[in-house]
């Protein structure tokens, strides 16, 4: 549903100002061709606004040939800021780069973190990110969850459709997303809210099952027949079940890359506006269904690239699968039981 360019610049105003962003700083606005046009002169207004210096860079398309979808997330790591130099420079020398292209698992995105830029990613359907608009308690929730995670050193997720998984975590930072970015270096999405960290190196072990109804992504569907994943030593081993897992084992297939079979980001949702439905009522190529990433007590689990976290797998196959009904402990202290979040600082 269409919102009006006064409503989105207001919302850019109070996302902008909660990502600190102060007249006299240098923003970097990165835009490609499938940028959302009202998302891109919404937030040239907002920014002009609160009096931030704007610089836009215009970069052209990237993977079409080569991914397998039209979706941001469904091909990654690889983008047109590799081997650009005046572009990478601008945001390295920027204080915040608001990017609608997507630069999220590529080493480009490293490096200008380094420099000490905030980086906001912002490419859902403008109504989406109206409903899911940050607020501070969705940061109250996600530093709650952040703090609880940054001291765990095992994690373990069960379910009553069979998930039985186990991992050890501590080596890999942990990833707070409150849908602003307030720190230097920092890097968020509007919008979203979930924690979640990456195991350590070799030590997930078990069993996860995507149950009818759970949501993969980027096919952006819901599962239609329980799969089975086996996972040993931090790789996906085997992918067990019916059609649902044929598809998936196809499609990872189709990458010729080792290194999509590696887990990736392990977390829960803690967004009470976002929605499992959502993504049934959507065209499948409007977002990249956030909804389903962030919903409250989800368990978010992922496959493929580690470079956000400072790794090395770079694989542009990446798998986001949040499931529902799942219970998640640290150290054996529950964060959510049956998808219900449980620590009173989280709610
Ligand atoms: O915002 C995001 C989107 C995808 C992902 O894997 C992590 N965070």
């Amino acid at each position: 549903m269409a919102i009006s360019d006064l409503a989105l610049i207001d919302a850019w105003k109070d996302v902008l100002t909660l990502s600190k962003l102060t007249a006299g700083e240098q923003v970097s606005l990165l835009v490609s061709d499938d940028s959302n046009p009202q998302l891109v002169s919404t937030a040239r207004i907002a920014v002009g606004q609160l009096g931030g210096v704007l610089t836009i860079l215009q970069l052209p398309p990237l993977n079409g040939d080569v991914a397998l979808s039209r979706d941001k997330s469904g091909y990654v790591g690889h983008t047109a800021l590799r081997g650009n130099r005046p572009a990478l420079e601008a945001m390295k020398h920027s204080d915040l780069v608001i990017d609608t292209m997507m630069l999220l698992f590529s080493p480009e995105q490293e490096e200008i973190l380094k420099t000490g830029a905030r980086m906001l990613l912002a490419c859902e359907p403008p109504e989406v990110m109206l409903r899911m608009k940050p607020t501070l308690d969705d940061a109250r929730r996600a530093s709650a969850g952040a703090a609880r995670l940054a001291t765990a050193k095992t994690l373990t997720v069960t379910s009553k459709a069979g998930t039985d998984f186990r991992c050890a975590v501590g080596q890999y930072p942990v990833l707070k997303q409150q849908g602003f970015v307030d720190v230097k270096g920092g890097w968020d999405h509007w919008p979203s809210c979930f924690v979640a960290t990456w195991p350590n190196e070799g030590s997930c072990e078990g069993v996860i099952v995507i149950d009818t109804g759970d949501i993969l992504l980027p096919f952006k569907r819901y599962a239609r027949e329980p799969i089975r994943i086996e996972i040993e030593g931090g790789w996906i081993r085997r992918i067990v079940g019916g059609f649902e897992a044929e598809y998936l084992r196809s499609y990872m297939e189709s990458f010729n890359d080792p290194d999509a079979y590696a887990m990736a980001h392990v977390g829960w949702g803690l967004h009470k506006k976002a929605h499992w439905t959502t993504l049934g009522l959507y065209d499948r190529e409007a977002g990249l269904s956030m909804d389903a990433r962030s919903f409250y007590g989800n368990f978010l689990w992922s496959s493929g690239p580690n470079t956000e976290a400072g790794g090395t797998r770079d694989t542009p196959c990446h798998m986001d699968i949040p499931l529902r009904g799942h219970s998640l402990f640290l150290d054996g202290e529950p964060m959510t039981i049956d998808g219900r979040v449980i620590p009173e600082d989280q709610k």
